[in-house]
């Protein structure tokens, strides 16, 4: 088999299994070369099981950031090429690829047919991410989203659950390292190390990062008062927010982040298990991917 479509039907809220005769048509349309299979998964983790067993060379990924990130889980360190179809909420895999704006048919011949490339691969304690690592606040406040309450969707969600967090807000200490150099100690609001520049659906929380020099850009945001957050959000929106004096830029190709208690962290938008010490690094090059 030449390809794998992996379909997650419950991306985008439930609008990629809707999309699904859609998916089919755009396929019939490109005619690639070789055998195409499509199989929806059918919970958390199926994508990564699916990209881990198949023969297949190319692996693509039909949904959003998390069915990238399963999927990326099981294609790491092999030689198999991951296209990705963005049709989720959030899309910073694919808009670190240069993808996100563009049509289903033409993404997904993309994926099928595009040139192959390959980009860093970021590692956070022997697992690996693709575009986005966030520890603290941003992964506090997506923990507190998901116990909102039901009737609250999208952005009153958020910043109920924003104002949430603030409410209880006490900054751990930080210390980041890297290669044996100490770069930051102190409280600190959150710590990013990125390898696209943006997460939580295009905010571009490290304006500078590139996924293609071999390093991760590492943002740290030391201690905002509550007042503060709220004052640093729409400079974050527009990637401003890095002129701030406790704002803090780094890069490197590895980081030991450690805390004092452990912290909430995503990778890619799909929360971990938090934990006081994460070890970062970034493999260069080491993911081959369908470009445009
Ligand atoms: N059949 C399924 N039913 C329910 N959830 C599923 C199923 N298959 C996969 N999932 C889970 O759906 C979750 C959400 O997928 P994904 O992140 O791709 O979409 P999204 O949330 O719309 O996009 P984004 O992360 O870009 O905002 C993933 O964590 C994945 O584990």
């Amino acid at each position: 088999m030449q390809s794998l479509v992996i379909v997650n039907p419950a991306a985008g809220r439930g609008r990629v299994g809707k999309m699904l005769p859609q998916i089919q048509s755009a396929l019939a349309a490109i005619h690639p070369n070789g055998q195409v299979q499509v199989v929806q998964t059918e919970g958390p983790g199926h994508a990564t099981l699916l990209a881990q067993t198949t023969p297949a060379e190319r692996v693509i990924a039909v949904g959003g950031d998390g069915t990238v990130h399963e999927t990326i889980r099981g294609l790491a360190h092999s030689d198999k090429v991951l296209g990705v179809v963005p049709i989720g909420s959030g899309n910073d895999f694919a808009r670190m690829l240069g993808l996100s704006q563009k049509p289903l048919p033409q993404t997904l011949r993309i994926a099928l047919t595009g040139l192959v490339g390959t980009v860093d691969l970021g590692e956070v304690n022997g697992q690996p991410f693709g575009a986005s690592l966030g520890i603290g606040f941003d992964a506090m406040v997506a923990r507190k989203a998901l116990a909102a309450p039901t009737f609250l969707r999208g952005m009153p969600r958020y910043l109920y659950s924003i104002f949430a967090v603030l409410k209880e807000l006490s900054l751990p200490t930080l210390t980041l390292e890297s290669e044996g150099k100490l770069l930051f100690q102190g409280k600190a609001l959150l710590a990013a190390l990125m390898n696209g520049y943006a997460y939580g659906g295009g905010i571009p929380i490290a304006p500078s990062a590139s996924p293609t020099d071999g390093l991760l850009s590492g943002v740290v945001a030391g201690e905002f008062s509550r007042l503060g957050v709220v004052g640093i959000l729409p400079r974050l929106l527009l990637g401003k927010h890095v002129h701030h004096p406790k704002v803090h830029e780094y890069t490197g190709a590895a980081f030991t982040v450690r805390f004092n208690q452990p912290v909430a962290a995503h990778a890619d938008g799909e929360l971990l298990e938090p934990q006081a010490l994460y070890e970062v690094r970034i493999h260069p090059q080491a993911l081959r991917v369908a470009l445009p």
